[in-house]
């Protein structure tokens, strides 16, 4: 198919975005993104014309995420890329690096036919995950399901409190079966998009493309289902791919908070089909899974930290994993600056700043309410889409405060936000933990502003 636009160059300032977002990727990656040419940004998506099928699947399914987060970085705010195929690219641009990346399958490169739809976090790997007495089942479960979709444990419910670790293991098994069984369909989406997907569906007539997306899918990854609760429509559209699936012997898994039992407020029939497989709980992680978790969280950052500090961190914040993430961050933000080792006593002073464990938990409004007081802005600023310096980081910070100090997942945190999606809170998130190892002024506004909110 012809590209229309691909033969006419790219605008200045687009071809230097994307000489950029090349110049900085890794090097493994770079010959590559040779094969590829910007076309246009639409909004915030940047059209990208690829040389082949072969390229396609590298950017969307390797290469995507740093290529996404590079450009976010460039632009400045959340930026996504559409990809598609036109073979003039490779013979209009002249690259630098002729030869095929050494990793190329051999000419002549038929089609592959590969539909992932897969929009993992890099991180959340079976790898990058600390088995523990606390999750250990879970654990076992899903690397089994992994192994064998649809074979083992079907559909598989891991369940349990916020920040323990089930979209971790959600992530892993849809690592594993892309890489694994490279000609199985994966697909993960949280609960609160797949309403939404159902919502446009219906409103736009494309309820038979709707149904196709999650059904057409060899391993369906469900997050947060206990948002199904009291959505009586889109409860019963779960129920068909439910079955569809099911009868097929493709593999679901879910997440949620609660087991199904506790689910009070969805339909009985679905209820009891969520306990038909496996269900399996996950419990705040014991002392020493914690000390685990963090040194590996500080392996793979190349950072330093004795054990005692380690230790320190992890009796400190004894249940949710994500605030034990967050306060390794700031531990080593604040070394960063200091450009001091992480010891003990810069431990003790920033755990003395963060949340106290018997501190009443903060709602997002709290955290909001807090924020633009404290940047001197007003609420419509902070859910606004003013790109203005000062209101936009004050943004990301209010975000990443909700994200550390909240139950709430990245979807609604965005709701909060304007209704601004996952991937923009994310990129907050990565945004300012980075920030405040490298800007002291932000450092210190966090601090305070943490102050601030668990005084109130
Ligand atoms: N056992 C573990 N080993 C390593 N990292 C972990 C482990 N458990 C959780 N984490 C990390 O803790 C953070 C929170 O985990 P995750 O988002 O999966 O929690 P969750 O249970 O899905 O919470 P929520 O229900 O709020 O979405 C993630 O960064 C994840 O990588």
């Amino acid at each position: 198919m012809k590209v229309g636009g691909v033969s006419e160059s790219p605008t200045p300032d687009l071809a230097n975005l994307w000489e950029e977002v090349i110049a900085t990727a890794e090097m493994s990656s770079r010959a590559w993104l040779r094969r590829t040419r910007p076309l246009e940004m639409h909004g915030s998506t940047l059209m990208l014309a690829v040389a082949d099928e072969t390229t396609r699947e590298r950017v969307e399914t390797r290469l995507r995420a740093q290529i996404e987060d590079r450009l976010s970085d460039a632009c400045g705010q959340p930026t996504h890329l559409a990809v598609m195929i036109n073979p003039d690219v490779v013979l209009e641009e002249p690259v630098e690096d002729p030869a095929p990346p050494a990793d190329l399958p051999p000419q002549p490169m038929l089609p592959r036919s590969k539909p992932q739809e897969v929009r993992l976090n890099p991180r959340y790997t079976f790898e990058s995950f600390v088995a523990g007495s606390s999750n250990r089942f879970a654990h076992a479960a899903a690397a089994a399901v992994a192994e064998t979709p649809g074979k083992s444990y079907n559909p598989l419910m891991i369940y349990g409190p916020s920040g323990l670790g089930k979209t971790h293991l959600l992530h892993a098994i849809g690592h594993y079966v892309s890489n694994y069984y490279e000609q199985l369909r994966v697909k993960y989406v949280s609960t609160e998009e797949l309403t939404n997907d159902f919502i446009n569906a219906i409103s736009s007539n494309r309820t038979a493309e709707f149904r196709s997306s999650y059904r057409d899918v060899d391993v369906l990854l469900v997050d947060d289902i206990q948002f199904l609760e009291s959505k009586i429509q889109t409860q019963e559209e779960f129920f068909h791919t439910f079955n569809t699936l099911h009868n097929a012997q493709k593999q679901i898994v879910m997440t949620s908070d609660r087991p199904p039992k506790l689910l009070e407020a969805l339909e009985p029939r679905l209820r009891s089909r969520f306990e038909w497989g496996l269900m399996t709980d996950i419990q705040p992680p014991d002392l020493e899974t914690r000390i685990a978790i963090l040194r590996k969280k500080v392996a793979s950052q190349r950072l330093t930290a004795g054990t005692q500090v380690l230790e320190l961190i992890a009796s400190r914040i004894p249940t949710n994993i994500r605030e034990l993430e967050g306060a390794l961050t700031r531990v080593a933000a604040l070394a960063s600056l200091n450009q001091q080792e992480m010891t003990v006593t810069l431990a003790e002073e920033v755990l003395n700043d963060l949340m106290p464990d018997d501190a009443a938990p903060v709602d997002a409004q709290t955290i909001m309410d807090a924020s633009a007081r404290y940047f001197g802005i007003t609420m419509d600023d902070l859910t606004g889409s003013s790109r203005v310096q000062t209101i936009a980081q004050a943004r990301q910070v209010a975000m990443y405060l909700c994200r550390e100090l909240t139950d709430l997942s990245l979807p609604k945190i965005g709701g909060k936000f304007g209704g601004r999606d996952h991937s923009t809170v994310l990129h907050a998130v990565r945004k300012i933990s980075e920030k405040i190892g490298e800007d002291r002024a932000l450092y210190n506004q966090v601090t305070e502003l943490t102050n601030q909110i668990k005084q109130s």
